[in-house]
């Protein structure tokens, strides 16, 4: 035991050797299943992957003794507790304790075991509720949090933080990447605890099937949202494995923002609901704008491919495939 001291910035490549040992943490969620989809397309062969009931990532040994036994090269860390708005303000106490555990758990042992590079995965509610917009890397602690997801915010900027302590004293290759609101295929379609996008396919779906006249939405429609498909993003990672080895965290976006009323005609029109929006003002909005400014990943080579309406598409598909009774 003894860390990887001497890894950072060595400048090995990630893409060289397709044979090296990654753990992908969480490789069945939305953004896990989306990179291993990715690495088994450039042909990587030796993915370690571990469900939830196989390795609880909160429990320390079973981790340390994980990584002891495994001992992958690279790990990317996408496991974690996620949720949409309701989620997020109903369970507090579960959004900062698990994601401290899994986080610590995961980069500590990382460290600890000779893994050469990790990168962690944070989300843009990081920012202050009320950041300059497009939302800067430097916008970061400026300002008070939003208060939907002010837990789940504070663990994952602790991350950002961990990952850069390590970096600073064991000159450790950790890196950390925000992404924005995402969606795809293995998302969560939960009628409650799942995020806007998700939960609106769903809700027009069932109202489709069933004939109804309405569907509810939450919130007043004004907040905006940008949103970016999962296949960008396990694009971006791969990238900035290769690409990036460097104490700051970058936002990985899309550039373009929607307001949820937008959002919600877009989903009724791919999906064919015909029926009328209500909207349920009784359920928070969250933050208002989080538009984030990735052109620091813009600037290194990076950009997405996927739009709103085409990303909907191939969801909506991969919903009717998959999820749907
Ligand atoms: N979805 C989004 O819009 C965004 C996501 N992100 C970040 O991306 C990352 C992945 O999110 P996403 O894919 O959406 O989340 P999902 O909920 O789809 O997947 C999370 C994964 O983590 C695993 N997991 C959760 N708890 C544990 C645990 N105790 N031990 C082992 N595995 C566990 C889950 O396993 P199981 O299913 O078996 O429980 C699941 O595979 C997170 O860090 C999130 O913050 C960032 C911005 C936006
Ligand atoms: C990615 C990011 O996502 C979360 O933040 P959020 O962007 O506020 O998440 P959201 O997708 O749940 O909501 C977006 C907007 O949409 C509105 N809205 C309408 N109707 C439904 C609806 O049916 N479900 C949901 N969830 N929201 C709805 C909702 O009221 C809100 O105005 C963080 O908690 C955290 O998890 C995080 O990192």
């Amino acid at each position: 035991m003894g860390g990887a001291a001497d890894n950072a910035s060595s400048g090995s490549s990630f893409l060289f050797d397709k044979s090296a040992k990654i753990f992908v943490a969480g490789h069945r969620g939305l953004v896990g299943s989306a990179i291993v989809r990715k690495l088994q397309q450039l042909g990587f062969t030796n993915l370690i992957l571990r469900s939830h009931s196989e390795l609880d990532l909160t429990r320390q040994s079973d981790v340390e003794s994980f990584f002891a036994n495994e001992k992958p090269r690279f790990v990317i860390l996408a496991a974690a507790k996620v949720g949409g708005i309701h989620a997020n303000n109903t369970y507090p106490a579960d959004f900062i304790a698990i994601n401290l555990q899994i986080q610590t758990n995961v980069i500590d042992s990382a460290y600890r075991y000779g893994v050469e590079k990790l990168l962690f995965l944070g989300s843009s509610c990081i920012y202050p509720k009320f950041a300059p917009q497009p939302i800067p890397e430097d916008a970061l602690l400026t300002g008070p949090l939003e208060p939907t997801n002010e837990w789940y915010a504070v663990a994952k900027i602790a991350g950002i933080k961990m990952c850069q302590a390590y970096r600073i004293q064991y000159k450790w290759d950790a890196i950390s990447g925000m992404p924005t609101n995402l969606y795809g295929p293995n998302d969560n379609f939960h009628p409650e605890n799942s995020h806007v996008l998700p939960a609106l396919m769903r809700r027009f779906h069932e109202a489709k099937v069933k004939g109804a006249k309405e569907v509810v939405v939450w919130g007043s429609g004004s907040p905006l949202r940008e949103f970016l498909h999962v296949d960008d993003l396990a694009d971006a990672v791969v990238f900035l494995m290769e690409e990036y080895s460097d104490l700051g965290h970058l936002n990985v976006g899309s550039g373009k923002e929607v307001s949820i009323k937008e959002l919600a005609e877009l989903v009724k029109e791919v999906v064919g609901f015909e029926g009328d929006l209500v909207w349920d003002k009784s359920k928070p909005d969250g933050t208002p704008r989080k538009l984030m400014d990735s052109s620091k990943l813009a600037e290194l080579g990076w950009n997405p491919k996927i739009s709103l309406k085409d990303g909907l598409v191939d969801t909506y598909k991969w919903y009717v495939q998959n999820v749907q009774q």
